[in-house]
């Protein structure tokens, strides 16, 4: 065993500058450390682990060649950019990760310079990259552009139309696709099948054109690298690819955790390479750690954890998880009805449709990471005659806006929409946050739009939506455990368009949609202990209103407050255009309208985060006060 450094080398690498001077055999070293340096780190913060082990030679490799930042390193989704934070001068903040004021989970520009493009949703990172290739081209920011994205990430049809693009432009800039055979869950697709072949051929664009003659340029102690890199081309068979139909170099595939291998690919890539060129490491998610490597997920996410045992410390939980309450309800209604089917875009696990893939195997299609094709599929199969639930989280939804409206609603077909993770996610932050799909869903002529205030309510939806076949309809509920209220045996069709009153009070009425019903009840509790119990209702429909039960609150009460978890243009806004349409405002009528204020909101937990947004308890509470007139030191509206 080669004697290990008295130093850890990472202890001397603040930056990637400081990788420059290293041996290439003290690189390897480096990567060994910054490995067990990320598995310590997510043992404490929780968080991406698989995607992030299955790079750590490629970070190296990559910072260790090119010219960060002044060579743009852009990584796709970002979940695997711990090993890239903790060499760009964020080591010490690496326990921070994903916490209140802390690390971001993904890439952020405002974290780093070495973060020149944010991400955390999929298959960016290309158009992106290309973007600052051309803008070298023009005189922008001077620098080459790399690309790092992984062939689940590649199966999205935003990184194709910039392969096509970049393909057409012939600029300077790389794609290098890491390739671990994995997505979330195991990849699906013709891509992935493709992408097996050509490591199963072994096809590799032949660079001995390229190779020849650029040992020479390059400094003498790298020119034994690169000659067996020539050497190691020699080997390969040369074969054409789909990626050099796009006009792309193609090099590979190559062993992603062999620095002997990617040093010098890389090193002759970044003298000689002209036009874009794409590099095909082959890697391994959860590479270095046995939990995670033998994991069926390849640990993509994971809680905090024990190093050792790999051991999850979650702390368990007396509610069911909407999602697994969403999933168990959806089968439940699947074994009444064959009709329904089930479309999920890369995201089985997180949706609970590999519940329902378990028991409806050919019930349930997972397209891969293609949120516009699983809208326009659903819609199809609509228009086919079945009834299909495409579940797809609010956030990931808003990639298939257009085919939402052009497929879905203006041809009125019944597909029915699963909104997951709707409101504030937490540790995932802003780019996750389900904040909007009330507003861009709710306009829709024809669309239904729910959101559930527990568990039961969402029971209660799933079997509204099978009902509902004269046009689309959604429904969406939050990420995590429910409010462990009492369960019915079966879903109840509920009445479209109605809602219900909870408790009745008097002068101010709020109006809940959705699970902040829970802190609205808390806050009118406080109320009525000093004596202002206001009346509580929960609105069910955001589209159509419940305009009997609106109208009725406001000829009994002095002012009305409406609560979502969602931003402006939604619930709310929907109501105030009711109210405005009928009047009310005429009369003085005080109305407001709670909603995620207009910025977004940095990752935290929940709690805190709707606490950033005013949204909890005491400060719904204070707003009541407020609209009545009524200032109450220390509460905050
Ligand atoms: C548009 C979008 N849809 C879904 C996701 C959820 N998601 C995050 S990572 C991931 C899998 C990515 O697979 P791959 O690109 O192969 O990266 P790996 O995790 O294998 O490193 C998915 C589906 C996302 N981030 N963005
Ligand atoms: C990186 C990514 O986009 C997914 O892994 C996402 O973080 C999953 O979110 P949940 O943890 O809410 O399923
Ligand atoms: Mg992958």
């Amino acid at each position: 065993m080669a004697d290990r450094p008295a130093t850890p080398i990472l202890d001397r690498v603040q930056s990637p500058s400081d990788m420059k001077a290293l041996s290439d055999r003290e690189l390897a070293q480096l990567a060994q450390e910054v490995r067990a340096e990320t598995i310590s780190a997510v043992s404490v913060t929780g968080g991406h682990l698989g995607a992030g082990l299955g790079v750590v030679e490629l970070t190296v490799a990559i910072h260790a060649v090119f010219d960060t930042p002044r060579d743009k390193l852009v990584w796709d989704v970002g979940h695997q950019c711990y090993p890239h934070k903790i060499l760009t001068g964020r080591r010490d903040r690496i326990r921070t990760l994903r916490t209140e004021g802390g690390l971001s989970g993904f890439t952020k520009r405002s974290e780093s310079p070495y973060d020149p493009f944010g991400a955390g949703h999929s298959s960016t990172s290309i158009s992106a990259a290309l973007g600052f290739a051309l803008a070298a081209d023009l005189g922008g920011d001077p620098g080459d552009a790399i690309a790092v994205i992984g062939d689940g990430s590649m199966s999205a049809g935003m990184a194709f139309e910039a392969m096509n693009n970049a393909g057409h432009l012939k600029k300077r800039m790389f794609v290098i696709l890491n390739d671990n055979e994995m997505s979330i869950a195991p990849p699906v697709g013709a891509l992935s099948s493709y992408l097996s072949r050509l490591y199963a051929e072994a096809p590799v664009q032949d660079l001995r054109q390229v190779a020849k003659g650029f040992v020479s340029l390059l400094p003498p102690p790298l020119q034994e690298g690169a000659r067996r890199a020539r050497e190691m081309l020699k080997g390969m068979a040369v074969g054409g690819t789909l990626f050099e139909e796009l006009g792309f170099n193609y090099i590979g595939p190559i062993d992603g955790h062999d620095l002997d291998q990617l040093l010098p690919v890389l090193r002759m890539v970044k003298a000689r390479a002209t036009g874009p060129t794409l590099i095909h490491v082959l890697t391994k998610k959860g590479k270095g750690y046995a939990p995670a490597e033998t994991a069926p997920d390849r640990g993509h996410a994971r809680g905090k954890f024990d190093v050792v045992t790999g051991e999850q410390k979650k702390a368990p939980s007396n509610a069911p998880a909407y999602t697994r309450v969403f999933a168990e309800s959806l089968i439940a209604e699947a074994e009444r009805d064959e009709k329904i089917v089930a479309v999920t875009a890369a995201m089985p696990d997180g949706t609970g449709l590999d519940l329902f893939a378990g028991r409806f195997p050919r019930r349930c299609f997972d397209v891969g990471i293609a949120e516009q094709h699983a809208v326009t599929f659903s819609a199809g199969l609509a228009a086919g005659g079945m009834k299909p639930f495409c579940a797809i989280y609010s956030t990931f939804l808003q990639r298939g806006y257009d085919q939402v409206v052009h497929d879905v609603a203006i041809q009125r077909l019944p597909v029915r929409f699963a909104i997951d993770r709707a409101g504030l996610v937490g540790a995932d932050g802003a780019t996750h946050a389900g904040a909007f799909d009330v507003a861009f869903l709710a306009n829709l002529p024809g669309i239904v739009v729910m959101a559930a205030a527990d568990e039961a309510e969402l029971k209660h939806m799933v079997a509204t939506a099978v009902a509902h076949d004269a046009g689309p309809i959604a429904f969406r509920y939050p990420r995590g455990e429910g409010m462990g209220v009492e369960m019915p045996a079966r879903g109840v069709p509920l009445e479209i368009g109605r809602g219900r009153v909870l408790r009745e009070g008097a002068r101010v009425a709020i109006l809940s949609f959705g699970t902040r019903l829970a802190e609205v009840l808390k806050a009118a509790e406080s109320l009525a202990a000093r004596g202002l119990a206001p009346t509580v209702a929960d609105a069910r429909f955001a589209k159509p209103l419940d305009r009997e039960l609106i109208l009725q609150l406001v000829r009994h009460h002095e002012a009305l407050i409406c609560v979502e978890e969602g931003a402006i243009g939604g619930f709310g806004s929907h109501v105030a255009q009711l109210l405005a349409e009928e009047g009310v405002f005429d009369r003085g009528f005080r109305f407001r309208s709670m909603v995620l204020p207009d910025t977004f909101i940095d990752h935290a937990s929940p709690e805190a985060m709707y606490r950033a947004a005013g949204m909890d308890a005491a400060q719904i509470e204070a707003r009541v006060l407020q609209v009545l007139g009524i200032e109450v030191i220390g509460l905050r509206a």
